[in-house]
């Protein structure tokens, strides 16, 4: 037995070993009075008041389960009108049948084995009709031979224990539904019939705020009758709408003991008083941060207050109905993120693909068609580049917006990425085929005008025009891959034919997308089998006439095509991010090379090498430059990295930090292409360049265009002001370096001096003491 005991919290074995050792007096008293019971004397009455001050039920029962002696707090709990004693009464007496059977069963058991039943949970209604946990233990009684006479019975009453145990466990299985994602209105159902299993007489309702914080929504209410919560589901919260509506209204708990009196239910109590409510008790629901979400409420059929421990069970209630409700709403905005565009609030990508899925299944059913139109917005980086980002986004929003005005509502915007766009339409293009007699091309059409219209940002009014492609369902792809990839392709070609057009997919397309396929993956084979090769174009100091550097040009020996220029592959490898590897090479063979000079005596000069957005906007460009040095052994000083006026301007605050990196590093930087780009001055001087390299398309008309010959004074003077020093590129004639000579510029690089030659021939020229 004192295993069983172990079992039971502390209190619990104290008491049941004590309650143990009472009975056992009991049993040995009781074989001794058993023969004398019917003539009760004196010993038996003191043992009675005894065992009456007992709180647990204590008897003792014959064989044929017939009550011998009880104390009385088990008559108290059985009393029936006109009985003061169980003496003589059976369980069948004062148990349902099925209950009294049950305890029968056992006992005949214990007589027969002449084995104690030990720590039973036993769940009985007593008299005044409530529902009772008892823990039991019942142990045989023997006479002197140890012939099994009857059996001592000791319960506790464990209700509190059991109620607070099935309420941690209802609590626990909440918790577990919410962190596995149950639907909202399961969890509020379970949340509801835990707490009517632990308040008598009540129906629970949870309602919430709709999210434009004025109406009230249905959350659940499993005992309440549909047909009343229908009549709540979208009213207006106010200062008296009942006890939820005026809760949320008042954000407190609003405590309304008679309906039928009560001020805040007078708009109300109509619609309650068919199912006999006469209470309402509501608490607001609230977030995390103490936004009111909704309510709990308890409907009573009589009038009346809350006890104190229903209101802490309402208070748990709400609480928990809080973190599901917050569970379900982080988890709607993380679905939500996943499939639409923070900016501009449309779907994304990930939607494209299923939304283009669902519109061809429906037309495959209705043999229909699908189209989809790829928009790209033509000036959007000059409005990024010039007014900065702000405003970039401002004019996506706006853009956006003005295209879902244009399209119905089975139709979708969806945003790509950037300034890229697709419109998904049913019905097709090519045909002129109307939908809601409309045409296709109509309606994209509107789209284009919308994305025309002036925008002002900012106080300034201009205008972006875009550039469509449109691929048809099932003419032109079969999925949502293929109809992207060629409306892509259209797309392009509009861009090529002028921008601000439309241009429908065709087969012509289709070879040359087909082609640039192809080219690409040449592109990819000529990197690793080293069919890329550097030249060197040399630059000379104008004052002293001493070759200083070389800019580093590459160029591909195509096995069939001979040799490419990098205007020819360049933009494609920027297109298909191939820049990336590809730039890593140029830039590590460059200060190989570099390095190699040096070694051979030549007199050290810096090579420079032009760097791609891609390139400088990857996360570990720097780590990729410092590890470019330190694998060929060049020091940074002798390295210069051309970044063009663009590729600053992208993100200017991130260039710069990454140009301070770099300069940390001791590599020197230089902007290429200057003035032909759109850096503002003011920005100009955040920089930590140290040269500015004035473009080819400004010297090749010089000294004869005056336009030409203002710009490169006013670009040698702007870098001689900012302690900037200035070379001039694309230098053929004499006539141009007399010029730039004239006009201050420090260096120059062109034809004039060298066409780009390979690292040998420069090697001779690297020989020649002054140019
Ligand atoms: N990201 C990288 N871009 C590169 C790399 N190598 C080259 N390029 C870029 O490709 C563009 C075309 O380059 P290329 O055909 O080599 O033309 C260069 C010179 O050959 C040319 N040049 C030089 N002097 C003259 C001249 O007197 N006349 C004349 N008509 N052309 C001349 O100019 C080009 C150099 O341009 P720049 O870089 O702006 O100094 C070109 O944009 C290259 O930048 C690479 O490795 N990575």
């Amino acid at each position: 037995m004192s295993m069983k005991l172990s079992r039971l919290g502390n209190d619990d074995a104290d008491q049941t070993a004590r309650l143990m050792s009472a009975s056992r007096r009991l049993i040995d008293e009781a074989a001794r009075l058993f023969p004398l019971a019917a003539a009760q004397n004196d010993r038996t009455i003191w043992l009675e008041a005894m065992i009456d001050e007992v709180p647990d039920y204590l008897y003792f029962k014959d064989r044929n389960g017939r009550f011998v002696v009880a104390n009385r707090a088990i008559v108290n709990d059985n009393r029936r009108e006109g009985l003061d004693s169980l003496e003589g009464l059976t369980d069948f007496d004062i148990h349902p049948e099925h209950v009294a059977r049950g305890f029968f069963t056992i006992e005949q058991e214990i007589i027969r084995t002449g084995k104690a039943a030990l720590d039973m949970e036993e769940l009985i209604r007593d008299s005044r009709g409530n529902l009772k946990w008892l823990l039991t233990s019942k142990l045989p009684v023997r006479d002197a031979a140890g012939a099994v006479i009857g059996l001592v019975g000791v319960a506790r009453d464990i209700t509190e224990r059991k109620r607070s145990e099935s309420l941690h466990l209802g609590q626990a299985h909440l918790l577990k539904m919410i962190a596995l994602g149950a639907p909202l209105a399961e969890v509020f159902s379970s949340l509801i019939l835990l707490i009517e299993a632990h308040v008598p007489d009540v129906a629970g309702s949870i309602l919430l705020l709709a999210p434009d914080g004025r109406h009230i929504l249905n959350g659940a209410a499993p005992n309440l009758d549909p047909a009343f919560c229908k009549q709540i589901d979208g009213a207006e919260i106010g200062p008296a709408v009942g006890s939820c509506g005026t809760a949320m209204w008042r954000g407190e708990p609003v405590i309304v003991s008679d309906i039928e009196t009560d001020p805040l239910w007078a708009g109300y109590k109509v619609l309650v008083a068919p199912y006999g409510f006469r209470a309402c008790w509501s608490s607001p629901i609230r977030s995390y941060q103490g936004k009111v979400m909704g309510t709990f409420a308890l409907y009573s059929r009589l009038p009346g207050e809350p006890s104190a421990e229903c209101m802490k069970l309402v208070g748990m209630a709400t609480h928990i109905a809080g973190i599901a409700i917050e569970r379900k709403q982080a988890e709607d905005s993380i679905q939500f993120m996943a499939h639409h565009d923070a900016l501009t609030g449309l779907p994304n990508r990930s939607m494209l693909d299923e939304r283009v899925a669902s519109a061809i299944e429906a037309a495959d059913d209705s043999g229909g068609t699908v189209t989809l139109a790829f928009i790209d917005l033509d000036n959007f980086k000059l409005v990024n580049d010039s007014l900065g980002h702000h405003a970039g986004d401002e004019l996506l929003k706006i853009v956006s917006a003005r295209m879902l005005r244009c399209v119905r509502s089975g139709d979708s915007i969806v945003r790509l990425g950037g300034d890229e766009f697709v419109v998904l339409i049913d019905g097709a293009l090519p045909e002129g085929e109307t939908v809601e007699g409309e045409t296709v091309e109509a309606r994209l059409q509107a789209v284009r005008d919308a994305v025309a219209t002036p925008v002002e940002i900012e106080g300034r009014a201009f205008q972006v025009t875009c550039s469509m492609g449109v691929a048809s369902y099932p003419e032109h792809g079969r999925n949502a891959t293929e109809l992207l990839a060629r409306a892509d392709a259209a797309m392009y070609r509009a861009k090529e034919l002028g921008r601000d057009a439309m241009e429908v997919f065709t087969a012509e397309l289709a070879n040359r997308a087909h082609e640039k396929l192809e080219r690409q993956e040449e592109l990819r084979r000529a990197l690793a089998l080293g069919e890329l090769f550097l030249q060197y174009q040399p630059q000379m100091d104008l004052a002293t006439g001493r070759i200083f550097a070389v800019e580093a040009l590459i160029r591909w020996r195509h096995p069939e095509r001979g040799l490419v220029s990098p205007g020819d592959f360049i933009p494609l490898a920027e297109e298909t991010g191939l820049i990336v590897p590809i730039g890593d090479w140029t830039l590590r063979a460059a200060c190989r090379q570099n390095r190699a000079w040096q070694l051979s005596g030549l007199p050290p000069i810096v090579v420079s090498v032009n760097v791609s957005a891609r390139q400088f906007q990857a996360k570990d460009w720097v780590e990729r430059v410092a590890t470019a040095l330190e694998e060929s052994g060049l020091e940074a000083r002798y390295l210069e990295l051309e970044l063009t006026e663009s590729l600053i301007m992208q993100d200017v605050q991130q260039a710069v930090e990454t140009m301070h990196r770099l300069e940390q590093l001791g590599v020197h930087l230089a902007i290429d292409d200057f003035g032909t780009g759109y850096s503002s001055l003011a920005s100009l001087k955040r920089f930590p360049v140290g040269r500015l390299k004035i473009d080819r398309s400004f010297v090749q008309d010089l000294p004869e265009d005056n336009d030409d010959a203002a710009i490169a004074h006013a670009v040698i003077s702007l870098a001689h002001a900012l302690q900037l020093r200035v070379i001039a590129e694309g230098v053929e004639t004499r006539e141009q370096v007399d010029f730039l000579r004239a006009a201050g510029c420090d260096e120059i690089q062109g034809y004039y001096l060298s066409r780009p030659i390979d690292a040998r021939a420069l090697q001779a020229i690297l020989c020649i003491p002054n140019l």
